[in-house]
């Protein structure tokens, strides 16, 4: 059963037990002094007792029982106006002590209710009063003597400053929690900003490494992971669109002997001035890698063999004539280059390199510095590869 010790029931049912019992006391004790200059019997002081002495005890049983501690409170207040119309009735509406238990429900009621709870409360109050015109003919006693009036005033006032006070109370904790909320939100917005900017950095973190995963360090040219990658989806183009895609395949001649004779770092800068050349003269949407040690290839989208066969042969000239200044020498080297295409000579990735590879043999070995495209008959060339 739900809030049946007194600390864990309702706060509303802890509240309206303690204001019940104290102003139901002062009641108690403002009608008594109210019976004592009129002759009421014994009858009269055991209801005054049962509603004033009692009641508020078997009140607060019922709503710490109850499962809607709320809900029975509103309801008992309801009761509270009924039996206090009643009272009112009764006792002829001397004016404080009416007055005293008018303001003390309809306030109870309306904190909860607004508005609603004013109507409710004299709507109760007048069944009260009904009630009591069933038992006895209703009659005016207006006026009490000053000691039950300065009872009611005093019990009122107390009343009026106890609401004032729990208004206050708890208004103070909603500005509180309003505060702690605004912090909370605050700190999650900060939370919120510092995440953004992380997953910010690490998106452009990961753009950088993928960029540097497929690129040659040497040359700042794509490395050969990309160009695996990326011919098989331009060759799946090129089928969709029915456009053609031709390869080149460089290779830079004697390179062992420019190694040899001016040291490996002569030998990078010969790389990476190759590659500038192959940079500067290729279009955009061209793919050039570094595919092995002196060896670039370069895809062309949208190119047939003759026109790489006319580029290839313009890599050459320019290759030859730049050369590079290393330590105050000039290092001239030549290249030479095989060309196919798709799909004149190869259908798909692999047999297109292999056929610029094979065309590539057959510059070298007719002497090299040349370019040479790839025709059916140099398979029978190839000896071991074929
Ligand atoms: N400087 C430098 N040399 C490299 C690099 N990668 C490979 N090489 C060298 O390139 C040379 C390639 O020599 P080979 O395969 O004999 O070819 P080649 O001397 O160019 O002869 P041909 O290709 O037959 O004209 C080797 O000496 C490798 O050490 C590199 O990154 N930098």
């Amino acid at each position: 059963m739900k809030g049946t010790t007194p600390e864990n029931s309702h706060w509303i049912v802890q509240l309206n037990y303690r204001n019940r019992t104290g102003s139901f006391a002062l009641l108690f004790a403002a009608i008594g002094v109210h019976f004592a200059g009129l002759a009421h019997g014994w009858l009269a002081w055991a209801l005054l007792a049962l509603q004033f002495l009692l009641y508020p005890h078997l009140m607060y049983l019922r709503a710490r029982r109850s499962e809607a501690p709320l809900a029975t409170e509103l309801n008992s207040l309801l009761c509270d106006s009924v039996l206090f119309g009643a009272w009112i009735g009764w006792l002829g509406f001397p004016l404080w002590l009416s007055y005293t238990m008018l303001m003390g429900v309809t306030i109870n009621l309306m904190v909860f209710r607004g508005p609603r709870g004013l109507f409710q409360s004299l709507f109760a109050l007048a069944c009260g009063i009904a009630f009591s015109a069933l038992l006895q003919p209703l009659h005016l006693t207006l006026y009490s003597n000053w000691i039950s009036n300065l009872l009611c005033i005093t019990g009122l006032s107390l009343y009026l400053m106890m609401v004032g006070n729990v208004a206050f109370t708890r208004n103070q904790r909603i500005r509180e929690a309003r505060d702690q909320l605004h912090e909370s939100q605050e700190t999650l917005q900060q939370v919120n900003r510092a995440l953004q900017q992380q997953l910010q950095e690490n998106t452009e973190l990961q753009n950088q490494l993928r960029e540097l995963a497929d690129r040659d360090p040497l040359t700042g040219t794509y490395n050969r992971r990309y160009f695996d990658v990326t011919i098989a989806r331009e060759l799946s183009y090129c089928r969709r669109h029915g456009t053609s895609l031709a390869l080149i395949l460089i290779d830079i001649d004697h390179f062992k002997s420019v190694n040899d004779t001016y040291g490996h770092q002569a030998g990078d800068q010969l790389l990476i001035s190759l590659a500038d050349l192959l940079k500067r003269n290729s279009r955009g949407s061209d793919i050039i890698c570094r595919f092995g040690g002196e060896e670039f290839l370069i895809a062309l989208p949208d190119t047939d063999c003759a026109t790489a066969v006319a580029r290839a042969e313009e890599y050459a000239r320019g290759f030859s004539d730049a050369g590079v200044r290393w330590q105050g020498q000039q290092i001239s080297a030549t290249l030479s280059a095989g060309v196919a295409s798709f799909p004149e000579q190869a259908e798909d990735a692999d047999k297109l390199l292999r056929c610029a590879d094979i065309a590539l043999y057959q510059a070298k070995k007719s002497g090299r510095n040349r370019v040479v495209a790839y025709s059916g008959e140099m398979r029978l060339q190839i000896p071991a590869t074929d």
